[in-house]
């Protein structure tokens, strides 16, 4: 392998021990980020704006709760991790003016610095880092014992300590259990906007979509679509996940294997991989990211038309009921 992957033999978590890491929101990535923290030994306070309503939370978690501005006054290392559209304000506002030198300001997401939306000054660190995966299963796999693979970026160095800070920021919230990689800003926010949009997030939702809605249009029955297109992939997925492609093509027939083979060039065909090149393309360029903070800020009317209808869609009706029927999955409510 090329790159070098840091694990918790690596690291020390000394260059943050006697630091405090204030964590501005408390969100999918923020609850994660500050539990994981505190159950590594570090010392977290949580930033929260005032009459928020995830205060009664954090404090149920025994996080100790500030006010963004006097968590970012008594901490060391600032850690933003409030949704992307909302950072610049709120920084501009609440953190910048108690950002005092020699600090460190941290991202989940490089999202604001790569493009150019926060400018912090010169005699502060900057650093991110990012855990490949949703903020639950963060919290999840922590404590299970496991780790989420994670990638850090320094974008400034001012104290000289910034890559040891970030470093250690990784193994406190489990990374360094998994792996942990060295990026740059750029590449980590171009890579990740490519990933969740072609193939994670959208992609998958998309395919899986496809493939229910020519079923039912079919006239199959919608549950048995369901169970085909949507709830085995993550049996499918876990295989992969575990074994890689192989494995998990030694588990299915060969009848599947064959079709795999036959059949998946002509769904996610050249044109599609020509798709994805105009997508990172425009990704590279900023478009995606200026009409993303467009859409923000008329108040996402085109984000909120699409989630009404999906939440209409006869896949999410059938699958709500369907899963209502599964006690094992209910068991496992999200905190935030
Ligand atoms: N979601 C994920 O798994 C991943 C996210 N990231 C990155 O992490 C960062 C956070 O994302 P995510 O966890 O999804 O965020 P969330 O949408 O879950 O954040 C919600 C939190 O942000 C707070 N918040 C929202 N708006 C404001 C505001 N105007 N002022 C103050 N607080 C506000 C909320 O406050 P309140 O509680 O008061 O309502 C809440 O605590 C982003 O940079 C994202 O790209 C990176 C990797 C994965
Ligand atoms: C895949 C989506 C993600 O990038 C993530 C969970 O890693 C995000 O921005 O939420
Ligand atoms: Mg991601
Ligand atoms: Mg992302």
């Amino acid at each position: 392998m090329a790159a070098k992957m840091y694990y918790d033999r690596d690291v020390s978590l000394s260059p943050i021990e006697d630091k405090l890491i204030a964590i501005i929101g408390y969100g999918s990535q923020a609850h994660a980020h500050a539990q994981n923290l505190r159950d590594s030994g570090l010392n977290v306070v949580v930033g929260l704006r005032e009459g928020s309503p995830s205060r009664p939370k954090a404090e149920q978690a025994g996080l100790r709760v500030a006010s963004i501005e006097d968590a970012t006054k008594e901490a060391d290392v600032i850690m933003l991790l409030i949704p992307d559209e909302t950072q610049p304000q709120v920084y501009e506002e609440s953190i910048a003016p108690h950002l005092t030198a020699g600090k460190a300001l941290a991202f989940g997401h490089g999202f604001n610095i790569h493009f150019g939306r926060i400018k912090p000054p010169q005699d502060v660190d900057v650093f991110l880092v990012a855990p490949k995966g949703p903020g639950h299963m963060l919290r999840r796999v922590y404590v299970d014992g496991a780790g989420m693979p994670s990638i850090f970026a320094v974008g400034q160095d001012a104290t000289g300590n910034a890559r040891d800070i970030a470093l250690a920021y990784a193994r406190g919230i489990g990374g360094t259990r998994a792996g942990v990689l060295e990026t740059t800003f750029k590449e980590e926010t171009e890579t990740d906007l490519f990933g969740e949009q072609s193939v994670l997030c959208g992609g998958v939702t998309h395919l899986i979509q496809a493939g229910f809605e020519t079923l039912v249009e079919a006239g199959y029955q919608p549950e048995i679509a369901y169970f085909e297109t949507l709830h085995e992939v993550k049996l499918i997925v876990d295989l992969i996940y575990e074994k890689g492609f192989e494995g998990m093509r030694h588990s299915i027939s060969n009848t599947a294997e064959y079709g795999d083979y036959v059949t998946g060039p002509r769904i996610i065909t050249g044109e599609t991989k020509a798709t994805m090149k105009d997508v990172l393309g425009d990704i590279q360029s900023g478009k995606f990211a200026r009409d993303f903070i467009e859409d923000a800020e008329g108040g996402f009317p085109y984000m909120k038309e699409q989630r009404k209808k999906m939440r209409d869609h006869t896949l999410e009706v059938v699958g709500k009921e369907l899963r209502g029927k599964m006690p094992f999955l209910s068991k496992q409510e999200l905190e935030v």
